[in-house]
């Protein structure tokens, strides 16, 4: 059993205990559930730098790498960087994140927000719009091309933008369809948790122009950002480089202001 499947075993008796605590019904009748969501992807294809900065205690690969944050201040500090979002993860048991970080995150800013979760039920789709994201992200190494296509048109019906995430060109080809907006490509290995960029790099040409082109993990420098756009990336997914810093915002900020310099 690697990381994935033990996650997402504990993942399908959390939502099975939550459905038998919070109905629906409940959820749906969240004052954010109305709300128009903020398109993610729409916000990548404007920006000249494209980084969505995430919010991460812990990780199955790190342990610890800031225990001591304030989610609606790493929101803001964010906000003010200029990024282009904020990915907050949600998971409780293996990165120390919740449900309420969103809801705290949503209360602090209006820039889009991705639930970074382990989406395997359209109950947490519907979780994450009534706790306030525009995104949401499906991990193809664990769904099926049937639950993939009905998790994402759930979210589209919702307004929200789908991120989904591919590890290797198996699942990318099972999982192409239309109701995808972004493609992302996890640098990290999770068998061995080693991270290399050449997976974004091998993978690029794999993917139609029509989704906006993200690349996740392992990204902590100006020159792989330089390197990954050339594989047509407009979409960075940057987590330990900011938070394992005291401040987060302010990390973001001198980044993006060097990647500008470097433009
Ligand atoms: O980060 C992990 O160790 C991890 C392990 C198992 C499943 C997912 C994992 N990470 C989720 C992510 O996708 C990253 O948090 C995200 O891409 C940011 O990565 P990084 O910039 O390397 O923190």
């Amino acid at each position: 059993m690697n990381i994935l499947d033990k996650i997402v075993a504990d993942k399908r008796k959390e939502v099975s205990l939550k459905k038998g605590l919070i109905p629906t019904s409940q959820l749906e009748a969240s004052v954010l559930f109305e709300r128009n969501c903020v398109s993610l992807a729409e916000s990548l294809r404007n920006s000249n730098t494209g980084i969505i900065a995430e919010h991460k205690r812990r990780s199955p690969s790190k342990q610890t790498i800031n225990q001591n944050t304030n989610v609606g201040v790493v929101a803001k500090g964010y906000e003010k960087a200029g990024v282009c979002g904020m990915s907050v993860l949600t998971d409780i048991k293996y990165f120390g994140g919740s449900l309420e970080d969103l809801l705290l995150a949503r209360a602090s800013v209006s820039m889009p927000l991705l639930r970074k979760e382990f989406m395997i039920d359209e109950y947490q789709v519907l979780e994450a719009k009534a706790y306030g994201a525009d995104v949401i992200l499906l991990i193809a190494a664990v769904l099926t091309r049937e639950e993939i296509k009905t998790l994402s048109e759930l979210a589209k019906s919702l307004g929200m933008d789908v991120l989904l995430e591919v590890h290797n060109q198996q699942e990318l080809e099972k999982s192409i369809m239309p109701s995808l907006d972004m493609l992302g490509v996890n640098n990290r290995n999770l068998k061995t948790f080693e991270v290399s960029l050449n997976t974004s790099k091998n993978l690029s040409q794999l993917i139609p122009d029509d989704f906006v082109k993200v690349s996740e993990s392992g990204i902590s420098s100006i020159e792989a950002i330089t390197e990954l756009r050339k594989f047509g990336y407009r979409g960075f997914l940057i987590g330990e480089n900011f938070m394992k810093t005291e401040n987060p915002g302010r990390s973001a900020k001198a980044f993006i202001e060097s990647l500008k310099k470097n433009m």
